[in-house]
């Protein structure tokens, strides 16, 4: 069943489009995260969700509620939402169990102390019920204020880059163990994130958006192998583009000629820009495609090579540590992705 259901939604400010025809579905007990560079709309979606926002078109809905219309706007807290945000905002003067039974304190003492052992289980923090925030690490506050969201069981999460302030094994550690919290309490979410990778992480589905759009809504999986823009493709993951001709076999480029991934709606003999990432291309001796190495960076198990084709275009490719090549080495190279994605060259 559908949580939240976005249709058609747009927000302007003094007349500036800043959302525009946003739609998505979201059903119950999913996870999603938008995905986008500064200044797309990523909080001005998530603050429409929450009903600090008002709509100049659309609709937003929460299974057959009506949540919000261009002349509607459901008050935040008739929305059954939770919140979290980036810098936690405990409450500093109340200890670690009344920050998380804040939202059910008028609930009985019995039922209280039953959600309180039962989250304080769930975020690894049994025995610090006592202690005040500024006892706790970082990331453990974090762990606190979500347990307080979810303390009333909200239909819907909303997470506002929650992780932004913590170094980067932190961020990676606290999405997995709070992906395992929410899908454990089934509560649907959305979550905004800088982070590709805290995307992949945690989400379901993940949003992109670009200047107010949407331009796809889908799993990680298909985000990053299926791009429907260009966009997408250079926003999500490791990127090239090398220019393309449209030939009946498929697409043309200085790699040679490949099938394209799907059937797309391009004329033979059009020019296109191919995707190629890191993982399509490896290594082969016998290949007559040459290439030189121009760069390499050391990331611990893998180099980042960076290899100039004959045609001037660079590509990038990822090989183990343990193999060493040298920059100014030519070596031949060859394609292991059976389909390339193409896009309309601007
Ligand atoms: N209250 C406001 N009044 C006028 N313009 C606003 C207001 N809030 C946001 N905007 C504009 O709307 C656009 C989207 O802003 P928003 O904060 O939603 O982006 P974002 O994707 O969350 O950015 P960031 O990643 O930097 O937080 C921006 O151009 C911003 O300047």
């Amino acid at each position: 069943m559908s949580v939240l259901t976005l249709d058609k939604v747009c927000v302007a400010f003094d007349s500036k489009r800043v959302l525009e025809d946003i739609s998505l579905r979201l059903d119950d007990g999913e996870i999603a995260c938008l995905l986008g560079p500064s200044g797309c709309g990523k909080t001005t979606l998530l603050r429409s969700i929450a009903g600090f926002q008002v709509l100049q078109s659309g609709e937003i809905h929460s299974g057959a509620t009506v949540l919000s219309t261009s002349n509607f706007t459901a008050p935040t807290e008739n929305r059954q939402i939770g919140m979290v945000f980036q810098d936690f905002a405990l409450f500093p003067h109340l200890t670690i169990g009344d920050n998380i039974c804040f939202g059910i304190r008028h609930q009985s003492k019995s039922d209280k102390r039953q959600r309180l052992a039962e989250l304080l289980e769930l975020i690894g923090l049994v025995g610090f019920d006592g202690r005040y925030p500024h006892e706790l690490s970082g990331g453990q506050q974090q762990r606190v204020a979500l347990a307080r969201a979810m303390a009333s069981k909200p239909r819907l999460l909303l997470l506002d880059e929650p992780f932004s302030s913590m170094d980067v094994e932190l961020r990676s550690s606290l999405a997995k163990e709070i992906r395992s919290i929410l899908k454990h309490e089934g509560i649907t979410s959305v979550m905004v994130t800088h982070d590709q990778h805290e995307a992949f992480n945690m989400a379901d589905r993940i949003g992109v958006l670009s200047a107010g759009k949407l331009l796809q809504w889908d799993d990680a999986q298909t985000l990053y192998h299926q791009p429907k823009t260009a966009f997408v493709a250079h926003f999500v993951g490791r990127s090239d583009f090398l220019q393309g001709e449209i030939v009946e076999q498929g697409v043309k480029t200085a790699l040679g000629v490949s099938p394209l991934r799907e059937q797309q709606a391009f004329k033979l003999g059009q020019q296109v820009n191919a995707l190629i990432r890191p993982e399509y291309l490896k290594i082969d001796k016998q290949s007559p495609i040459k290439a030189a190495l121009i760069s390499r960076q050391f990331r611990g198990g893998f180099y980042l090579y960076v290899l100039r084709l004959t045609s001037g275009e660079s590509v990038q490719l990822l090989l183990s540590s343990l193999m060493q090549y040298e920059l100014g080495d030519t070596v031949g190279l060859a394609l292991s992705a059976e389909h390339l994605s193409v896009f309309e060259s601007e």
